[in-house]
């Protein structure tokens, strides 16, 4: 463990002030703060390289002061944020200089086990293969990490880095992180990191201190130094804080302030085309959308929307297959495209486009009741996917809060229920009333723009406009489909 008390450091001032914290041993600890709150004083004052410095700094309950600057070189190894390369070393023996904190007697020369770490180190950080350039001839990058190898061939207990990833393109980023995670796991290293990222600060270390104005502001987890108050507070700038997709961690992205030059986009009902092959809505700037399609389903920002006319004899082994080419054959980019497909004939789908109180909504919907299912007897169904299906599209103009989209989606499906229950639509197995069909699709696409929409629940605004637009579509649609049903029989 390495334990800081009372730490003040500077140059005619000050600059780092009373600043005392511990990092257990294997611990990867973040320094965060913004430029010139002392990150890099409080590491020179860490290692001891600067002369204004007042405080202890112990390791394992040893003050540095009683060390040697050779005893405390084997403990402690630094990558600075600069480096001086007014020398012309080779790779090799730039890495070298790091054992010399080992060499012992007259006539100082480098053993066996000295070789055998640096060639270890230079794997480990991938600089091997140039370990005969001078240092002069590498990138700012690879300089960086024949600098990493050599605080690492000093056989540290604690490494301390200003800004690791500096100058590191975003493979080798990952690449460093991922080590230095390793050794601290696995060799119990200490890692003593300032970072600027704020993501790569919170997926890679235990612990993060946020100093501001040379004090500590925060000392906590991740989780919870993270929080957009805090960050607005400290970074003077909007900064959003989400959930991480992949990992239980915090996920951070600022909030650009800028004229869009493409003005601001509109829900429209000239956008939809519909014709027996496709519906297609495209809108000139992408929208959020959170759906469960058949391709680029979950949350995501589209410009395309498209559902596609199947035949109901359509193998459902293949459907995102099947939506990709036909995206593509209709020259929509599928990075750009939310897609789903129905047997039910496009032109009977219904749709509602209506204005309230500064809220545009466009809901469209197609409806086939063939695999209509009773949601509680599902169990007697065998599982097997059909094409006849009621796919919902919503499209809003406003801001919808996260919750706003769950709401909405839930206030579509009791709309639908109640339009199914109306037209008395059964389950053809059970013989009860149904609640929708076996592969119901739904989406809800927002421009982002315009009135904040907070809920989407029955009596709020958008979920009134919704309740209504997607009973009425539903009902219209299904009632279209039965008449052809009635017709061709
Ligand atoms: N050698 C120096 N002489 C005098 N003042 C200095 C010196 N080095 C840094 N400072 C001042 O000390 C303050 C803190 O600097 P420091 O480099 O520790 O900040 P930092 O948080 O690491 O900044 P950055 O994020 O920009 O790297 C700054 O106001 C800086 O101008």
């Amino acid at each position: 463990m390495i334990e800081a008390s009372h730490l003040y450091a500077g140059y005619d001032t000050y600059v780092v002030k009373d600043v005392s914290f511990s990092v257990h041993k294997g611990e990867m600890f973040g320094i965060l703060g913004p430029n010139g709150s002392g990150k890099t004083t409080l590491l020179k004052a860490i290692n001891r390289t600067i002369s204004n410095a007042q405080g202890d700094i112990s390791i394992e309950g040893v003050s540095v002061t009683s060390l040697s600057s050779k005893q405390i070189a084997q403990k402690m190894a630094v990558l600075p944020q600069h480096q001086d390369i007014s020398f012309s070393f080779t790779v090799e023996q730039t890495v070298l200089m790091g054992r010399y904190p080992y060499q012992r007697g007259l006539f100082k020369q480098w053993t066996k086990e000295d070789y055998e770490l640096v060639e270890k180190v230079m794997n480990q950080t991938g600089i091997a293969s140039f370990r005969h350039q001078t240092i002069q001839a590498l990138s700012g990058g690879e300089r960086q990490r024949v600098f990493l190898a050599q605080a690492l061939a000093q056989q540290p207990d604690i490494l301390l880095l200003d800004e690791p990833t500096n100058h590191l393109d975003f493979s080798y980023q990952k690449q460093m992180l991922d080590a230095l995670k390793e050794w601290s796991i696995q060799e119990k290293l200490t890692v003593i990191a300032i970072f600027h990222d704020l993501n790569l600060a919170s997926l890679y270390c235990d612990r993060l201190l946020l100093l501001n104005d040379g004090t500590i502001h925060a000392l906590n987890t991740p989780e919870e130094i993270m929080k957009e108050e805090t960050l607005q507070y400290i970074y003077q700038s909007t900064i959003k804080v989400n959930a991480n997709p992949h990992l239980a961690k915090p996920l951070m992205h600022v909030v650009p302030h800028y004229t869009d030059i493409h003005g601001k986009s509109h829900i429209e009902r000239s956008r939809l085309l519909i014709t027996d092959q496709h519906i297609h809505y495209h809108s000139p700037k992408p929208l959020k959308c959170y759906s469960s399609a058949v391709m680029n389903a979950g949350f995501g920002w589209y410009e395309d929307f498209l559902n596609v006319h199947v035949d109901k004899s359509f193998s459902m082994e293949d459907p995102l297959d099947y939506v990709k080419a036909y995206a593509e054959g209709e020259g929509m980019p599928i990075h750009h495209t939310v897609g789903m497909m129905t047997a039910a004939h496009l032109k009977d789908g219904s749709y509602r486009y209506r204005t309230e109180d500064g809220v545009t909504l466009l809901v469209v919907v197609t409806a086939g009741t063939s695999n209509a299912v009773d949601v509680v007897h599902g169990n007697q169904h065998v599982s097997d996917c059909h094409a006849g299906t009621i796919n919902t599209w919503i499209f809003v103009d406003g801001v919808l809060a996260e919750e706003a989209y769950i709401q909405s989606i839930m206030t579509a499906t009791e709309a639908k229920v109640r339009a199914l229950v109306e037209l008395d639509i059964r389950d053809a197995v059970t013989g009860t009333l149904a609640t929708g069909t076996s592969t119901d699709s739904t989406l809800i696409a927002s421009t982002q723009e315009g009135k904040t929409l907070a809920y989407g629940g029955p009596i709020s605004l958008l979920g009134k406009m919704i309740g209504t637009a997607v009973y009425e579509a539903t009902k219209e649609a299904i009632e279209q489909y039965q008449y052809r049903v009635g017709n061709s029989q």
